[in-house]
């Protein structure tokens, strides 16, 4: 590899000194859309110049690859083609049985006669494609067992993703450190057994996913878990046999962690102090924060700083203490990482000022473009202004957006702050399909923008409105991860969801589309100055927000906020008034640093005294939504953009409880006693789910069951006014 770089660096010198005064040369990062250009103006800079070409290149591919990098490489490495696709699936095929007719139809859909993929679309059933590679293999509840050949996974290089979940496999865990590459391993609910190797994962270091949970193993947890997967960050491992004490995860890395139902013991590391103590639950010996029982002696673990925490996680920078280098290899390590440093600071800063470049470049083109477009207030109305709308604290609700001054040319919103180029990609088969220049020259309506970003709607040639939803806030989700995690999105399915239809996805620029409800928002209607809902049609709206609700928690249990930004706004209305739930399960895609910021379900007290966020987190979130459907009142900061639990929606709560009766809105127009009645009762689930402990809280099963069983005493007199 040295020799490579060096190479590259020669030839890129032969370009310098084909220069005389002025030296240009470009060099290309495989993570970078274009190329940064040095110039080296004299000759006293020229040694350096060359230095710092040299070290830069050799930090470019020295690099163990970031998030992109497995996406990326796809550009240099040709190995994978549709052939040995076919025949390393074939061979993994013969090393497995069933007897349940799903998994003989999917495993009988692996023709030789077709390929497995072509682009993002599977032949096969079973088998996830990306852009003509065999990217993940799906095959759940099939009854399949056997002994899993890793070996003939081997030739498929851009597997990422597998997934065993529910089958009948049984025995020791495979090796899947020949699977390096791996990203998700999905092998819950089979029956695995025996003791997993300490270095079961050493040679996984992309993995982030990681399904263990009821099978039978025993044993330790393998440390190589915490010491050679920085990425993990899901990792569940309940209703198993494991013995011995945790490993020490490393801080602020594993979001979700499951071991309930073990035979652990010892104290929990300080790094998962603030997780949920049903993380830890059904292990009898475990003790220490955050479970009530503390431990009798604390271990010197326990005593752990975070800081001394990272250290001893981190196998490597052990063995180097161990091994006290001597002098001269110590200087250089020192002179090594200065001059590492010394390049990447450059390369920031060549960034930030091409960055910088590119957006003083582009945005007052969004922004004329759009506003000489629309002739509307550019407070309103333009993408970089969008969050003032929302920070003022007074956001408006229009009834919905059907204002012609609004209308733009959806290209001209689109395609001003960044180059839209490229394809769509489409979630689901029950759509007509259209491509993004249909989009760009559809005309469009601004919706709003919001904390996420800005909405459009899009009238195509045929007569379809879709929405078009241009996210902030997006650019670290690895290209893989966001097409992993919108198929996720594409294979929900249900009445009380919108659908989303397809995305586009660029480094900068991410869009969603989903279809268009033709009725505005809960919010528009609460708080709009046109229109009014009725008791039943709040009933029934809140009947439906529950059932989506409960859907998604069911259908992604491994989330532990399902939908994270459950509010008014993200309720929409079909031409019945059916509701329709939008803008969900978008935690795994928000940039961490933004989360908090960002998202409703961040502003749950939970989140604000204790950093936790649990199951029960959405569950508060539809309290609010029920006691501001019921009293017509916005819930005072709530949209702001702004972190924890500010005191004024904890005393809008208060108050909201406190005014009882009165706080309900008069436009219910609630004539009978009965409907009283079940007002009351629906404000009082409302509060319920509104407890600030999470003890007394609600869970979502208690909060949907009451909710159904609300009748709606006014239905025969049932009708919409205002509309
Ligand atoms: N598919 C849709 N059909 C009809 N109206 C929509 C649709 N999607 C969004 N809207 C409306 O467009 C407006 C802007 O929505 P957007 O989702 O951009 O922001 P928001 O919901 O206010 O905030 P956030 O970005 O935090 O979710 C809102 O009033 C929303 O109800």
């Amino acid at each position: 590899m040295v020799r490579e770089v060096y190479s590259a660096y020669a030839s890129n010198c032969g370009l310098l000194w084909a220069g005389k005064e002025r030296m240009m040369t470009e060099v290309h990062d495989a993570g970078r859309e274009a190329p940064i250009t040095f110039a080296c103006s004299s000759s006293s800079s020229r040694y350096l110049c060359h230095l710092i070409i040299f070290l830069l290149l050799v930090s470019v591919s020295a690099q163990p690859g970031d998030v992109d990098d497995d996406v990326d490489d796809k550009s240099t490495d040709h190995l994978s083609d549709a052939k040995s696709s076919s025949e390393a699936l074939f061979n993994f095929k013969s090393s497995l049985s069933t007897s349940s007719p799903k998994g003989q139809q999917v495993l009988g859909s692996w023709a030789p006669s077709t390929s497995p993929c072509t682009g993002n679309n599977a032949n096969w059933l079973g088998v996830i494609c990306f852009e003509g590679d065999v990217w993940g293999l799906q095959l759940e509840n099939l009854d399949l067992s056997g002994a899993i050949d890793i070996d003939s996974l081997l030739p498929l290089h851009f597997l990422r993703t597998l997934s065993f979940m529910n089958n009948n496999f049984k025995g020791a865990m495979p090796d899947w450190n020949k699977l390096g590459a791996l990203k998700s391993l999905y092998l819950s609910n089979n029956s695995f057994s025996g003791q997993i190797p300490d270095d079961a994962f050493k040679g996984m270091s992309y993995l982030k996913k990681l399904y263990l949970s009821d099978n039978q193993f025993t044993g330790n947890i393998p440390t190589s878990l915490a010491t050679s997967c920085p990425r993990l960050f899901e990792l569940r491992l309940e209703n198993n046999k494991f013995t011995g004490s945790l490993p020490d995860f490393p801080l602020d890395v594993l979001k979700l962690l499951n071991v309930s139902n073990n035979q652990l013991e010892g104290p929990i590391p300080p790094s998962l102090s603030l997780m949920d103590p049903t993380t830890f639950a059904g292990n009898k010996g475990m003790c220490g924060k955050p479970l009530e029982s503390t431990c009798s002696s604390p271990s010197p673990e326990a005593n752990t700083t975070p800081n001394s925490l990272n250290s001893t996680v981190n196998g490597q920078s052990g063995d180097i203490i161990k091994k006290s280098p001597s002098v001269p290899s110590r200087v250089m390590l020192i002179v090594a990482v200065c001059l590492v440093v010394l390049c990447l600071a450059i390369v920031l800063i060549l960034i930030i000022h091409r960055r910088s470049r590119n957006s003083n470049q582009d945005n007052p083109q969004l922004t004329s473009r759009v506003v000489e477009s629309n002739n509307i207030d550019a407070d309103q109305n333009t993408l970089s202004s969008a969050p003032d709308v929302i920070m003022s604290g007074n956001p408006t609700y229009p009834r919905h957006a059907n204002n012609n001054s609004n209308n733009i040319k959806a290209g001209d919103a689109l395609t001003a702050a960044a180059t839209v180029v490229g394809k769509l990609s489409f979630v689901r088969d029950d759509r007509p399909r259209f491509d993004l220049q249909d989009l760009l020259r559809a005309s469009a309506e601004v919706l709003g923008s919001g904390n996420l970003g800005s909405s459009y709607k899009a009238l195509l040639m045929d007569g379809q409105a879709v929405v078009v939803k241009r996210f902030k806030q997006m650019n670290h989700v690895a290209k893989e991860d966001f097409h992993e995690h919108m198929r996720r999105l594409g294979r929900l399915s249900h009445p009380n969801l919108l659908p989303l239809v397809a995305y586009y996805y660029r480094k900068e620029e991410k869009l969603l589309v989903y279809d268009y409800a033709s009725n505005g928002s809960l919010a528009s209607h609460l708080h709009g100055n046109h229109s009014r809902l009725d008791w039943s049609s709040r009933l029934k709206i809140i009947k439906g927000v529950a059932k989506a609700l409960t859907y998604l928690h069911n259908e992604l249990p491994s989330l532990a906020l399902p939908h994270g930004h459950l509010k008014s706004s993200n309720v929409l209305l079909d031409k019945y008034y059916n509701p329709l739930l939008m803008d969900y399960t978008l935690v795994p895609l928000v940039n961490l640093s933004q989360v908090q910021h960002l998202l409703v379900a961040y502003k749950a007290p939970e989140y604000a005294q204790l950093g936790r966020i649990t199951k029960k987190t959405d569950v508060w979130s539809l309290g609010i939504l029920i006691l501001e459907t019921l009293t017509g009142k916005l819930p005072t900061n709530y949209l702001a953009l702004s972190t924890g639990y500010g005191t004024e929606l904890a005393s809008w709560v208060d108050t909201i409880i406190k005014d009882n009766e009165s706080a309900f809105d008069k436009e219910m127009d609630v004539t009978t006693k009965d409907s009283q009645g079940q007002i009351q009762k629906l404000f009082n689930i409302g509060v319920a789910c509104c407890q600030e402990d999470l003890d007394t809280r609600w869970d979502l099963k208690e909060a949907l069951e009451s909710i159904q069983a609300l009748n709606d005493k006014d239905d025969a007199d049932h009708q919409i006014v205002g509309v």
